[in-house]
């Protein structure tokens, strides 16, 4: 009789330790997504693994991708699979924003997202009636934030599906959905006519593009003359070495985990802006002290993804997340020491602004 009741104890202990674990501390903090609901997007289960396989081989040597013509036109696609793999995990374990931001001394990670957030809205001096795009919108955190702060309408593109149906479903429950709206396509070549919107902006998003040219050429297509443009840049910086085999590891270990066909130099920013026609207005690398490290979210995070790790192990066992999961989770945790370093090292910032303008007198296209 006792033995039962030991055995029983056990059990309800055992489930509780279980439901804890799974649901409530696998449970997104402010994230509206649960471990329990990870998908991979809108790769059916079986296909997730080899997925994986085919996103692995392509970026395993990011700087190629690139070089050829041939493979640098299979880059959307590829990023697109890569949106499909982690959307979920970045939605459970970081947020609706998908960016890093300059940590603020007595403030929460949600605040100083927001506030990186809002400075771009303040940058373009966005306001009721105005038309803004959103180059790579994710699943849209960002362009609630710049909606809500603004009052104006904000037009996001997404190369994924997946992406665009999360962030209707955030728009519709924020109340947002009247004027922020979700369009999926490529933003090397939108589906927007010639000054169409009064400002535009991407947040560490053109780093996916092959040429910066291209995407920062459309965007000079589709915005009305005078108008203003925010980019939030991923480059190196110019104490990155490429003799240095710590610094290329690093490197190398951001653009694979980030499906990224090759970081841009710092110093190439402005220069391909004015290339399209693009006045520059400022250049700032938003990392640089005063701000504090951007990184720190990042480290301070281990404990939470050494949970996470057992908490989609446990889910695929018990076949509630799909086979492959682990592979990509561990893929993210092994980025996430890359992009730490690159932050301590100086080599690597996630916040080059640069703040452009179409000039008045420009002509409509490119
Ligand atoms: C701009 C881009 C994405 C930037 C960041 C939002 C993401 C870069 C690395 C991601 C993560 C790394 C570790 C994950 C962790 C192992 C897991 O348990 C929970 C999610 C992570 C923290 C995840 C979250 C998003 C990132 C920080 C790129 C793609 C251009
Ligand atoms: C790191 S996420 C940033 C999302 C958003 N800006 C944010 O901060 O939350 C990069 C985004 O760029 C989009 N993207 C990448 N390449 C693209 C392309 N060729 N066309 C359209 N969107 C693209 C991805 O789908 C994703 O939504």
């Amino acid at each position: 009789m006792e033995a039962a009741a030991v055995a029983w104890t056990a059990a309800g202990v055992g489930m509780a330790l279980v439901y804890w674990f799974v649901w409530v501390m696998g449970a997104a903090e402010v994230k509206g997504k649960r471990a329990v609901d990870l998908k991979m997007g809108s790769i059916t289960n079986d296909k997730v693994r080899d997925k994986y396989t085919q996103y692995w081989s392509f970026f395993r040597r990011p700087k190629e991708t690139a070089t050829t013509e041939a493979s640098a036109e299979k880059v959307p696609a590829f990023v697109d699979t890569f949106y499909n793999l982690v959307t979920d995990i970045y939605e459970w374990g970081w947020g609706q924003s998908f960016h890093f931001s300059p940590s603020l001394p007595g403030r929460s990670h949600r605040e100083a997202t927001r506030v990186h957030e809002e400075r771009v809205s303040d940058l373009l001096g966005a306001k009721p009636g105005h038309r803004l795009l959103d180059v790579g919108c994710g699943v849209g955190g960002p362009m609630r934030a710049i909606a809500a702060h603004s009052g104006s309408q904000v037009v996001g593109i997404t190369i994924n599906e997946y992406q665009v149906n999360r962030a209707r479903t955030h728009n519709r429950k924020a109340g947002l959905d009247s004027r922020c709206e979700v369009v999926c396509g490529n933003f090397l070549s939108m589906p927007f006519a010639d000054a169409s919107f009064d400002g535009a902006y991407s947040i560490e998003a053109t780093c996916h593009a092959p040429r910066l040219q291209d995407v920062y050429g459309d965007v000079f297509r589709v915005l009305k003359p005078g108008g203003l443009y925010v980019s939030y840049e991923w480059v190196t910086t110019s104490l990155y070495r490429a003799d240095n085999s710590e610094h290329v590891e690093a490197i190398h270990g951001i653009e694979r985990g980030d499906a990224l066909p090759g970081l841009r130099r710092q110093d190439e920013i402005a220069s391909i802006a004015k290339e399209v026609g693009f006045e520059v207005l400022k250049e700032l690398d938003l990392a640089l002290p005063p701000a504090l490290p951007w990184w720190t979210r990042l480290k301070m995070g281990r404990i939470a993804y050494w949970r996470n790790s057992l908490v989609v192990r446990v889910l695929t066992m018990l076949r509630v997340a799909p086979k492959g999961v682990s592979e990509v989770h561990e893929m993210l945790y092994e980025t996430a020491q890359h992009l730490t370093r690159g932050g301590e090292t100086g080599i690597f910032t996630p916040m080059h602004m640069v703040l452009l303008r179409k000039p008045a007198a420009a002509a409509d296209t490119k």
